[in-house]
Formats: structure tokens, sequence, C-alpha cells
């Protein structure tokens, strides 16, 4: 049989490890046709070294007719590609979930690939649990929340940076509101929030606190919600982010299984 082809929106840290999954063996049924950067050069270097062609724009890229596309880049590339990929007749796997924090783009994308038969697959990234959160939502209304802890030097480039954060020597808490105000100042950073929300009580009504914690490394997220009849709690902790990598192999393995999770 044919293998299915696969493209990349992003060739960073964390494409880099679908890729070398892919070339490893973790995803016998896909081939990697193409790549695409903010940087052509470094496309470039991405596709020389994982065998397959780098791309200047997304037209470029939806040229290979791809079957999948596996996004690593930004909230920006959501906003602008989405929809050229799934009128291109391609799935799109999305860890930059961020953008669907905006209701009216989200029910655009979600038209855009019903109308196409195509799918966007929410990657579960950093956290995970959405089956209970979905099942849970399902059952009775619920209210949910995500706290996170970041190290302070991981705010340094943020809004939530002031003078002295990186001297703290007790735990504080740097920002608290709506999963959809916390994406908006941190596009890079909370996108696992937005997926929680989304599967839960929706990015206007989940609520996100963080807590800058001195000499903390990686990052760790509890999620709870309460129903009426459902309550659960989970913890998840990372020490890098290449969990969410792996969670993109894991969706892409799910996409073509006998067996779906
Ligand atoms: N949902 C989740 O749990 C997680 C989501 N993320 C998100 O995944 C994304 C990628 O992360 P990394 O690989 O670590 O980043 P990175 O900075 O190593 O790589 C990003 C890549 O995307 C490209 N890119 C960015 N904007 C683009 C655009 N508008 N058009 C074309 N290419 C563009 C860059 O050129 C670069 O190749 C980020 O948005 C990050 O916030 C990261 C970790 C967890
Ligand atoms: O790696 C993480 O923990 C989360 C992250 O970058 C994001 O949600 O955008």
């Amino acid at each position: 049989m044919d293998k299915l082809k696969l493209a990349l929106i992003g060739c960073g840290k964390l494409n880099e490890i679908v890729a070398k999954a892919l070339k490893d063996g973790y995803l016998p049924e896909y081939e990697l046709v193409a790549v695409m950067g903010k940087d052509y050069d470094r496309a470039k270097a991405f596709a020389e070294h994982h065998g397959c062609m780098p791309c200047a724009d997304i037209n470029e890229l939806m040229a290979f007719k791809p079957d999948f596309v596996a996004e690593a880049a930004s909230v920006k590339s959501i906003q602008d590609y989405s929809e050229t990929v799934l009128n291109g007749r391609s799935n799109l796997v999305v860890l930059s979930i961020g953008a669907f924090a905006d209701q009216e783009f989200y029910e655009r994308v979600k038209n855009t690939a019903a109308r196409n038969n195509r799918r966007v697959y929410i990657a579960s990234g950093a956290v995970g649990g959405f089956d209970i959160l979905r099942t849970a939502a399902l059952m009775s209304p619920i209210t949910a929340s995500i706290s996170a802890q970041k190290a302070p030097g991981s705010l340094y480039h943020s809004p939530l940076y002031k003078d002295g954060l990186l001297e703290i020597t007790k735990r504080e808490q740097v920002f608290t509101g709506t999963t959809k105000e916390a994406i908006a100042i941190l596009p890079t950073k909370v996108n696992v929030a937005v997926a929680i929300a989304l599967a839960s009580a929706g990015p206007e009504n989940t609520i996100m606190n963080i807590d800058a914690v001195p000499g903390f490394e990686g990052d760790e997220y509890k999620i709870e919600i309460q129903g009426e009849e459902i309550r659960t709690e989970l913890n998840i902790y990372s020490r890098t982010s290449k969990v969410a990598a792996w969670s993109v192999v894991a969706v892409l393995q799910n996409a073509v299984s006998p067996i779906v999770f």
C-alpha cells in the first residue's frame, strides 16, 4: 500500500523529534515529503537531514498533496495556514492549539475541515486526560482550571517578567485569569491550557493560574475539573517539552491504527 504523505510546518526542536521518530520506524505508514519554517535555510538543512523537500511557503508545501500536515511552529502559523491546509485536503495535527481560543476562528476551521472531509487533531502536547474531561463535560456543566508551575527564568522574555523575579526565594503567583487571556499574552507557553479548556469548560470559562517557582526545572500542570458526578485532578510533570513531539507521533499512530485510544 502507498504510504501516507506527511508534511511538517516548523523545523524546530519538536518537529525534529517527529522526523527522527519517523526515521526510527515509529511511523511505518508514513513518508515525510516536505517541511517549511520561517527561515528557508533552516528548512533546507532540516530537509537534507531528513530526506524530504524544503518549502518556502504554505502553497509550495501543499503542492506535495500531503495526507497529514503536522504543525509545531506557532499560534500565528495555525491562524495563517490551517484553512489552506484543510482546503488542500490534508488532515492537520496541531500543537499551537492556542489559536483556537478564538471561538470564531475555531468554528471556521471546524467547518472548513468538515467541508473537506478532513480532520484537525488536537495533540495532547505536554498535558493529557482529554478523554475524561470531554466525557465529564458531556454529563453535566463542569468547572475547570489549570495551574502551572514554571521556572522564573522561563518567563524572562514574557510580559509576566518583572524586576526581581529571577531572585524570588519562594513560590509567587504571576498570573491568574482565563485561558483565553493567558494565551493572548503567552502564545508560546500556554497552548496546553487552551487544549484543556477546549476539552472541558471552554477557553473563556477555564481558569489558569501560573506560579513562578524558584529552582524549578521543567513544567508542571495541575488540572482540576468538577461536575455533578465527576471530579478529577491530573498532575503532569515534564522535564522538557519533548513529550509534546511524542504526542504528535502518538496522534499519527492513532490516525492509522485499527485500535483507537
Ligand atoms: N501543546 C503543547 O503542549 C505544546 C506546544 N508547543 C508549541 O509548539 C510550537 C513549536 O515548538 P518548538 O518546536 O519548541 O519551537 P522552535 O522555536 O524550536 O521551532 C519553531 C519552528 O516553527 C517555525 N515557525 C514559527 N512560526 C512560523 C510561521 N508563522 N510560519 C512558518 N514557520 C514558522 C520556526 O521557523 C521554527 O522552525 C510552539 O508554538 C510552542 O508553543 C510547545 C510545547 C508544548
Ligand atoms: O512545554 C510546555 O509545557 C507548554 C508549552 O510550551 C505550551 O503550552 O505552549
